[in-house]
């Protein structure tokens, strides 16, 4: 195997390049290049490292030839094209713990930093002036800090402020009355919050849902005196109306440590305002958390280059340490099983559903979802993989459906593939021999016991006298060793399936002829 190459394009601590070489992945560290800079080395790579500079866009993937991941150190990954290096097959990872603490203390220190102004007197002080009768702050204590968004980084902010003896009111769609209880926070929907909060702290990713959550409108909603912290994303609060709402004296002080556009342009219009202050996108700058997002970071990246692991993916499903070991012979089987269905269905597939029993239905499903879409979509292209395979899917129009089964059947473990076709359903079953040999077991309704490997030949034809003589007979004319044999049958009599292992594949000449025997309803060579 090769040496894979990561690029490291953003600056990171540098035991991010010293896990690369250590665990045998060739990195260059070169930051700071523009996007046609970064467009004309992107090739050689295959794998990227980065934060929030480097923007991943559709033309930089579009000169990736190589590439197989995108690492980013940190959370966010608004500067990553993520739907365009799912179609390209390219996994995208963050590292979604390593800076939270961080991020969270630096939300809390804005809020101090704004009860106290402590830029503002700083500043004064230095310059030689003594101005302690400007400045009259606000207590924390008994205060009312609203979150909007409780999800890691929220949730700590929310235990750091009852330390502080603050009130916590949530706004988050998704966090449970449970988890709010544990929390000790009150879960609230936004009006609410906007009403009660003497402080409000965000804490979402940027979507069409949060972009401007603090509008013009949410603002006026808010209690007089408010004072709001954004070390989450640009875009959340209108910083047009944010700044009306500084100079009427509605909001007390803000404090961004993120803005729409990074960088500011020099003149932008919140600069200079009474009781604002704000820090250069710093929520992820200390130590602890530079080390610990880089630590995660290469890591992540080397053991999927190295070893095919999966962690913290966004655009593909997981595979942990425990998890990956079990579900890889179900992987390879699930895969086979697609590819099967996908040589030989016709095209015009509408659904495709894959149904797990036994031991199976106790694993996670999506990988071997995945795995068969993987199988299954080969066929349209060689670039598919676990990444852009459903993408591809779902372009395609087709349904997906994963079904678990709680019943006992004739395998310990078992994953059917099933595919919707013009003419009817097609149906092909696996199972998993000594826990890690795939097998398939059944084909339309048939009984077969076959290991789906290499060049193969499918033979649906009438049970009759002879057949199987004539089939080796043709095979062996033509100098085609038959490496294994398997039959199976509806009925004596009845349609039966051939599927032989063949040492080299099938010139399409003899595929006619075998089409010529009689007998012979269907034929067609397949690869695994
Ligand atoms: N300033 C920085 O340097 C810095 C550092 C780290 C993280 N961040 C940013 O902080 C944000 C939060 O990070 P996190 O790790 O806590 O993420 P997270 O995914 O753990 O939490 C986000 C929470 O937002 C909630 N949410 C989603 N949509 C919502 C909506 N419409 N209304 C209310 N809540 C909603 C989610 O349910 C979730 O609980 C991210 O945008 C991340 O990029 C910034
Ligand atoms: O989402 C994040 O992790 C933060 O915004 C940190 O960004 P940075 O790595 O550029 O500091």
């Amino acid at each position: 195997m090769t040496q894979p190459k990561v690029l490291i394009s953003d600056k990171m601590d540098p035991k991010a390049a010293a896990i690369f070489k250590e665990r045998g992945v060739q990195v260059d560290e070169i930051t700071g290049k523009t996007k046609d800079e970064l467009i004309a080395i992107i090739g050689d790579y295959d794998g990227l490292a980065i934060r929030s500079a480097t923007k991943v866009t559709p033309d930089v993937l579009a000169a990736a030839t190589n590439l197989k991941v995108v690492g980013r150190a940190g959370i966010g990954v608004d500067n990553v094209d993520i739907p365009e290096a799912s179609k390209k097959g390219v996994i995208v990872m963050n590292t979604p713990f390593g800076n939270s603490i961080t991020t969270a203390e630096h939300a809390i220190a804005m809020m101090f930093a704004l009860a106290r102004q402590i830029p503002e007197a700083n500043a004064l002080t230095q310059a030689g002036k003594w101005p302690k009768n400007d400045f009259m702050g606000v207590e924390l204590t008994s205060k009312t800090l609203g979150l909007i968004g409780c999800g890691n980084i929220g949730s700590i902010v929310a235990e750091r402020a009852l330390g502080l003896r603050m009130k916590v009111v949530a706004f988050d769609p998704f966090l449970t009355p449970e988890r709010a209880i544990e929390l000790g926070v009150e879960k609230a929907d936004l009006d609410t919050l906007l009403a009660k909060a003497d402080f409000i702290t965000l804490h979402t990713p940027l979507t069409d849902q949060t972009r401007n959550i603090l509008s013009k409108e949410n603002l006026a909603k808010t209690k007089k005196g408010v004072r709001i912290i954004n070390c989450a994303r640009g875009g959340l609060v209108d910083e047009a109306a944010l700044k009306e709402a500084l100079d009427s004296g509605h909001v007390a002080g803000a404090a961004l440590d993120v803005f729409a556009q990074e960088p500011p342009a020099a003149d932008h219009p919140l600069f200079g305002t009474p009781n604002f202050i704000c820090t250069p996108h710093l929520g992820a700058s200390t130590d602890e958390a530079q080390v610990n997002v880089a630590i995660q970071v290469a890591e992540q990246i080397s053991d999927y280059l190295l070893t095919g692991g999966i962690t913290n993916a966004l655009n593909v499903p997981s595979l942990s340490a425990e998890e990956a070991p079990k579900l890889r012979p179900y992987m390879s089987l699930a895969e086979k099983l697609g590819s099967l269905v996908g040589q030989l269905a016709h095209d015009n597939l509408t659904t495709i559903s894959v149904e797990v029993e036994g031991s199976a239905a106790e694993l996670n499903i999506k990988p071997i979802t995945a795995a068969v879409l993987t199988g299954l979509m080969r066929r349209y292209s060689d670039s598919v993989n676990m990444v852009n395979a459903p993408h591809l899917a779902r372009e395609r129009g087709l349904d997906i459906r994963e079904v678990r089964h709680d019943r006992e059947g004739d395998y310990h473990t078992l994953v059917r593939v099933t595919v919707a076709t013009e003419a009817g359903d097609r149906s092909v079953a696996g199972t998993l021999f000594g826990n890690n040999e795939p097998r398939l077991v059944e084909m339309f309704g048939i009984k077969v016991e076959a290991d789906l490997a290499g060049d193969m030949l499918y033979i649906v034809n009438e049970d009759a006298p002879g057949f199987i003589g004539r089939i080796g007979g043709a095979l062996g004319d033509a100098g085609l060793n038959i490496g294994t044999f398997h039959l199976g049958r509806r009925a004596a009599g009845g349609e039966a399936v051939l599927l032989l292992s063949l040492d080299s594949p099938m010139p399409e000449p003899l595929l006619w002829q075998v089409c010529q025997l009689p007998g012979v309803k269907t034929v067609k060579g397949l690869k695994f």
